[in-house]
């Protein structure tokens, strides 16, 4: 599969100090990547580069196969919704749909007016006048709007009711599969993730820690549920990460292969044994050193 966005050991620094301290990522064509982390540690500084509105210290970034700063025709191909839109002056999302017209040729009227049902929002209020909530609706409306073929979101679905956010992201889904759009999406909340996303970045510090294409399944790390004959105890070489118990039934997180930790507990002769899937946030800690070290 092409890829849509690479960027190959990006750095920027502000003011001596490396907000992004040689990033590397690659996302296909067509993906959803959800891009997560502690605060301050260079997503949105990421997202800008993404969008060619800052320029690398050193790196290249290149969105659609073009090196994206200072590009116009690649940049009107790219929708970006940052985590506090811009609306101009008193515009209502109607005059910001004119503003986009005239910026990106692939806006789409006919689509802007068929998405209004799915937003209730009064299309002719000053967009400032609207709570923070419709404010990130209407960037997302308008964003779908222009046609992109790369989608940047920068925490979108911040004071989003999940009512509302369930209705964006399926729109946003929709366009994914209709027309293989490719999303690159920031946020600190991995169950909302764990629905949407295909590929997850994880960054700490300005760098990328590591990429996670999670429709493989996890190597590391196996989550069983198991019920041991009475007496049975787990053996000693099991590197248990995480362990819980409703009455005989013992949930596991143990390090290593679902094939191996099965292999195992089979030996043990339990009445029961299933491995289950990680959850994106149980994978997430386990991978990154088996302890909840505030990534998020
Ligand atoms: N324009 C700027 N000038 C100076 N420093 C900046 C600028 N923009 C970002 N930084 C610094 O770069 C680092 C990364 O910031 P960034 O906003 O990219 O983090 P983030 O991962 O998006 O954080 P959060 O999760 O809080 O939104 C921070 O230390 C921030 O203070």
């Amino acid at each position: 599969m092409a890829s849509a966005i690479e960027v190959r050991n990006l750095r920027k620094v502000f003011d001596g100090t490396p907000a992004l301290d040689g990033v590397s990522l690659t996302v296909p064509a067509g993906a959803v990547f959800g891009l997560v982390g502690p605060n301050g540690c260079g997503k949105s500084t990421l997202v800008s580069h993404l969008c060619g509105v800052m320029r690398p210290t050193s790196g290249d970034v290149f969105v659609l196969g073009e090196k994206v700063f200072e590009n116009p025709s690649v940049k009107a191909r790219i929708a970006c919704v940052p985590s506090e839109p811009y609306f101009i002056g008193s515009e209502s999302a109607d005059g910001m749909a004119d503003f986009y017209r005239a910026v990106f040729p692939g806006f789409d009227l006919a689509r802007y007016f068929e998405l209004e049902k799915h937003f209730e929002i009064d299309h002719t209020k000053p967009l400032r006048k609207l709570s923070r909530g419709m404010r990130a609706q209407a960037a997302i409306w308008l964003a779908l709007s222009i046609r992109a073929d790369v989608l940047l979101l920068d925490e979108p679905m911040d004071g989003i009711d999940p009512l509302a956010r369930r209705r964006m992201w399926r729109l946003v889904l929709d366009d994914v599969a209709e027309r293989g759009l490719t999303v690159l999406v920031t946020s600190h909340n991995l169950r909302e993730l764990e629905g949407v996303c295909d590929h997850l970045g994880i960054m700490d510090k300005g760098t990328m820690r590591e990429e996670v294409d999670l429709s493989q399944p996890s190597e590391g790390v196996a989550k069983v549920q198991v019920v041991l004959p009475e007496g049975a105890v787990l053996p000693a070489g099991l590197s248990v990460i995480q362990q819980s118990n409703e009455g005989r039934v013992l949930t596991l997180l143990v390090r290593g292969s679902a094939g191996e930790v099965r292999e195992t507990l089979a030996a043990l002769h339990p009445s029961y044994l299933e491995v289950l899937p990680l959850s994106l946030e149980e994978r997430f800690i386990c991978e990154l050193g088996g302890d909840d070290d505030g990534i998020m």
